[in-house]
C-alpha cells in the first residue's frame, strides 16, 4: 500500500500510542513471572511478536479486545485501538523448549531479548524474522549465550538469524559490545535474573542508546527485580522472581516524534497540535521536545498533564546527537531539510542497524525530495532552507519510521507525496494515518 500525501495545515489533539519498548518488556517480563495483566499495551505487530515468543516457551498470553470497538469482530480488538490489556500467564521463570520455530516477524527487541530467554532453555530454541531482520546483527549476542555456557548458533554462520539457541546457559560475567544494540544488554539482565548466580556484563566499548536500558531497569524494578550499574557495565543478581498483579504502559515517544514534527511544520497559522500522553519516563526521545525547541519550534510540555503542545514556527538547523536516541533520525532528518540551515545529526552509525540503514535510506530519500544532504558513515548533514521540498515517489524500504517520518515531509513538500509500504506503520503505530488525518493532513492510504 501506499501513502499519497498533499500540503496541508494541521491543528488539534491526537494521542500517541502507548510504548514499544515499555510494551515488549511488560509482557517478557510477567512471561518470567507468574501471572500479570499489562494494562494499556501498544496492540501492534512487534509486541504481538514478543507475546507469541512468551507463548512459545509455555506462557499463556490473552490480547483483551477493545469491546465494541473490535470493529472487524476477529476478537482482537478494534482497528486503531487494538487491545486494552494483555493478560499474561508466564511461565514461571524458566522457558520451557518450544515446540516450534519463533517468528520474530520485523522485531529486533523480540529476537534480541528472547535469544537471552531461549538461552535458558534445556532443549533448543530456534529464532527466525522477516528478511529485514535476518539482515540485522545478532553476533556479540551470540557470543554472550556461548561464553554463559549455552549454545547459540546462527545457521548460516554469519551472526544474523535464523538463529539456533538454548542448552541451559548459566550466569556468571559476561564481555559484550555496546555499540551494536543495546538489547542485547536488556537481553541479558532480563534473563540474567533467573539464573543461580545472576550476569555481571561488562561493556567493551561505550553503550550506545543507553536510555534503553535504563527503561528495561525500570520495568524490571517494577517487577520487583533488582539491578545494578557498575563501573564496567550492570550487574543482576540471580535467583530473583519476576513479580507484578498489573503494569501500565506510558505513552511513546518516539510515535509522537512524527505528530510533534507535524505540528512544527504544519500547524495551521494560529493553532496548534497537541499530543496527548506524554508524561516523564525513562524514554530517551522525549528528547524530541529539546530538539524542536532548539530549531525554534513554538512547543511547551506540561509533564503534570502529560500534554505537548506545538504550534508552527521558522526552524533553524541544529546539531543533535542521536547516540542515545537512535530512533528519532529520521524525524530529526525531516524537520532539517524544513530548517533553515545546516541540521547535523551525530553518533549515527548504530542507526544503520535497524530496519533498514536508515542514515542511507533518508540521504537518498530527502535528496529525491530536493534537499541536499551530506551522508557520513556516522552522521547525516541535512542542508535546509535553500529550495522547498518537491513532492515525489519515496520509498518506505518496509521501514515504519521512515514510512511516517516521509509522511510528515510530505505535509510541505509541493505538490503530492507517495511514500512505499504505508502499511509498515502497523509495526508501532497501527492508527498513524487516522491519526494523522483526524489532525487535517491530506493522507491517504491504497
Ligand atoms: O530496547 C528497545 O526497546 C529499543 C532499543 C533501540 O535499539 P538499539 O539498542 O539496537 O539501538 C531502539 O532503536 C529500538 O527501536 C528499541
Ligand atoms: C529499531 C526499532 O525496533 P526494533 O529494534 O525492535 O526492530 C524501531 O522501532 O525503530
Amino acid at each position: 500500500m501506499d501513502a499519497h500525501v498533499s500540503p496541508s495545515r494541521v491543528a488539534g489533539r491526537a494521542r500517541a500510542p502507548p510504548s514499544k519498548s515499555y510494551t515488549h518488556r511488560a509482557i517478557l517480563a510477567a512471561g518470567y513471572g507468574t501471572g500479570t495483566t499489562v494494562t494499556d499495551p501498544l496492540d501492534s505487530a512487534d509486541p504481538r511478536a514478543t507475546g507469541r515468543a512468551v507463548e512459545a516457551f509455555g506462557g499463556a498470553v490473552s490480547w483483551v479486545p477493545a469491546g465494541d470497538e473490535d470493529e472487524d469482530g476477529d476478537g482482537d480488538g478494534g482497528g486503531a485501538g487494538g487491545a486494552t490489556a494483555v493478560e499474561v500467564a508466564g511461565f514461571g521463570g524458566r522457558p520451557g523448549t518450544p515446540d516450534d520455530v519463533i517468528d520474530c516477524a520485523n522485531s529486533g527487541t523480540t529476537m534480541r531479548l528472547v535469544t537471552a530467554a531461549a538461552g535458558l532453555t534445556d532443549g533448543l530454541a530456534v529464532l527466525t524474522g522477516d528478511e529485514s531482520l535476518r539482515s540485522r546483527p545478532q553476533g556479540p549476542l551470540l557470543d554472550a549465550v556461548e561464553s554463559l555456557g549455552g549454545r547459540a548458533e546462527s545457521t548460516r554462520r554469519n551472526g544474523q538469524a535464523p538463529l539456533v539457541v538454548g542448552d541451559a546457559m548459566a550466569g556468571e560475567t559476561v564481555a559484550i559490545p555496546g555499540d551494536v544494540s543495546s538489547q542485547f544488554v536488556t537481553a541479558l539482565l532480563m534473563a540474567g535474573a533467573v539464573t543461580e548466580e545472576g550476569i555481571e556484563i561488562d561493556l567493551e566499548t561505550e553503550l550506545k542508546s543507553a536510555p534503553y536500558v535504563e527503561i528495561t531497569r525500570e520495568v524490571l524494578a517494577d517487577f520487583g527485580i533488582d539491578t545494578e550499574r557498575t563501573e564496567a557495565g550492570f550487574r543482576v543478581p540471580g535467583g530473583q522472581q519476576y513479580e507484578a498483579d498489573e503494569y501500565a504502559v506510558p505513552g511513546d515517544f518516539s510515535s509522537m516524534s512524527y505528530l510533534l514534527a507535524a505540528g512544527a511544520v504544519a500547524a495551521a497559522d494560529g493553532e496548534s497540535v497537541v499530543v496527548e500522553g506524554a508524561r516523564p519516563s525513562a524514554q530517551g526521545d522525549s528528547a524530541i521536545v529539546d530538539v524542536l525547541d532548539r530549531m525554534g519550534a513554538d512547543i511547551a510540555w506540561d509533564e503534570d498533564a502529560g500534554e505537548i503542545t506545538v504550534g508552527a514556527a521558522d526552524l533553524a538547523g541544529v546539531e543533535v546527537d542521536v547516540g542515545d536516541t537512535p530512533d528519532l533520525l529520521p524525524t530529526i532528518a525531516v524537520l532539517g531539510a524544513v530548517a533553515d540551515g545546516e541540521t547535523r545529526i551525530v553518533n549515527a552509525e548504530h542507526v544503520r542497524y535497524k530496519e533498514t540503514d536508515r542514515v542511507a535510506a533518508m540521504a537518498e530519500s530527502l535528496e529525491k525530495l530536493g534537499a541536499e544532504v551530506t551522508e557520513e558513515r556516522d552522521s547525516l548533514t541535512v542542508h535546509g532552507g535553500d529550495s522547498a521540498l518537491a513532492g515525489t515517489t519515496v520509498h518506505g524500504r518496509g521501514d515504519h519510521r521512515l514510512v511516517m517520518a516521509l509522511t510528515v515531509a510530505g505535509l510541505v513538500a509541493d505538490g503530492e507525496t507517495t511514500v512505499t509500504g504505508a502499511e509498515h506503520v502497523d509495526v508501532s503505530f497501527p492508527g498513524f494515518f487516522e491519526t494523522m488525518a483526524d489532525l487535517g493532513a491530506n493522507a491517504t492510504v491504497e
